[in-house]
């Protein structure tokens, strides 16, 4: 069954919900509330990884996000993920209670980072990217996008292996966004079963993104409609999770789906 992973970024200017959540009370607030709407993961990100955002020192980044994890880090709640491309933020997230090392840059951005993953029991989702946010537009040019990022993700993957992480704790992801332009976000997805087709687990994030705003408009409850769409067709073409702002919308889109597909009962 498709897995829901809702987004609390702890971030002043995260592409899609800066600011709201920055004080840990309303970070707790909201994983609570995430774990309600039946957020099966929470991703806790300190960096925003919008274009154009500036990088924090990793030192900043972990006082946004540690007593967060701390404070909601329990078996009452879900499993949680850090969304960083720091290796010491990583570790320390880890020994706080983290499952799931979120890499949006494949292990590229902090070269202590899948070293540093070998060293715990811990999945790590590597994310296809080509650069910081600061320039990342500048080399977002693809001749063929699906091969180019699987085959990216594939050497990213024998990194990761060769770094001492074992295949069956990687987690793949193609980085909608992330310099890639609306069109090539959409010839990406309608051909993410290839992808899929790789055999590691695969994440996906469009939520409240560029290529949703170019269907959907502006409107909030749009955005997540339209979001919860893509959900329902990243699940159908095997997505192990997708990465939500608005969890309760899309859990209702893929009970949806499982009631018409008859492919499992329940929420
Ligand atoms: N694995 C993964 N992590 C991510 N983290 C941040 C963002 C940027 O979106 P946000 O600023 O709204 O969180 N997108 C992804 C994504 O697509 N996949």
């Amino acid at each position: 069954m498709t897995l829901v992973m809702g987004i609390l970024n702890v971030t002043p200017d995260s592409f899609s919900d800066g600011g709201r959540f920055l004080g840990v009370d309303e970070a707790i607030a909201h994983a609570h509330a995430l774990a309600a709407s039946g957020a099966d993961i929470i991703d806790v990100g300190g960096e925003s990884t919008r274009p154009g955002a500036t990088r924090v020192t990793s030192e900043a980044e972990q006082v946004r996000v540690l007593d967060l994890i701390q404070a909601i880090a329990l078996p009452t709640l879900p499993t949680i993920s850090i969304d960083t491309m720091n290796a010491s933020t990583a570790l320390a997230a880890v020994a706080a209670g983290v499952r799931i090392v979120n890499d949006v840059s494949g292990g590229l951005a902090d070269p202590d980072m899948l070293p540093a993953v070998a060293t715990t029991d811990a999945d790590i989702v590597l994310q296809h990217w080509r650069g910081h946010s600061a320039d990342m537009y500048a080399r977002a040019h693809y001749d063929d996008i699906v091969s180019e990022v699987i085959g990216e993700l594939a050497a990213r993957t024998q990194a990761a292996v060769d770094a001492g992480i074992p295949r069956e704790r990687i987690i793949l992801d193609p980085g909608f966004g992330f310099g890639k332009e609306p069109a090539d976000n959409w010839l990406l997805a309608r051909e993410l079963s290839r992808l899929t087709a790789q055999g590691h687990r695969v994440l996906v994030g469009t939520s409240r993104k560029r290529m949703i705003a170019e269907v959907a408009g502006a409107g909030e409850r749009d955005t997540d409609i339209a979001t919860a769409v893509t959900s329902v067709l990243a699940a159908q073409a095997g997505a192990w999770a997708v990465r939500v702002h608005d969890v309760a919308t899309t859990r209702l889109a893929l009970r949806t789906w499982r009631a018409w597909t008859g492919s499992g009962e329940g929420s």
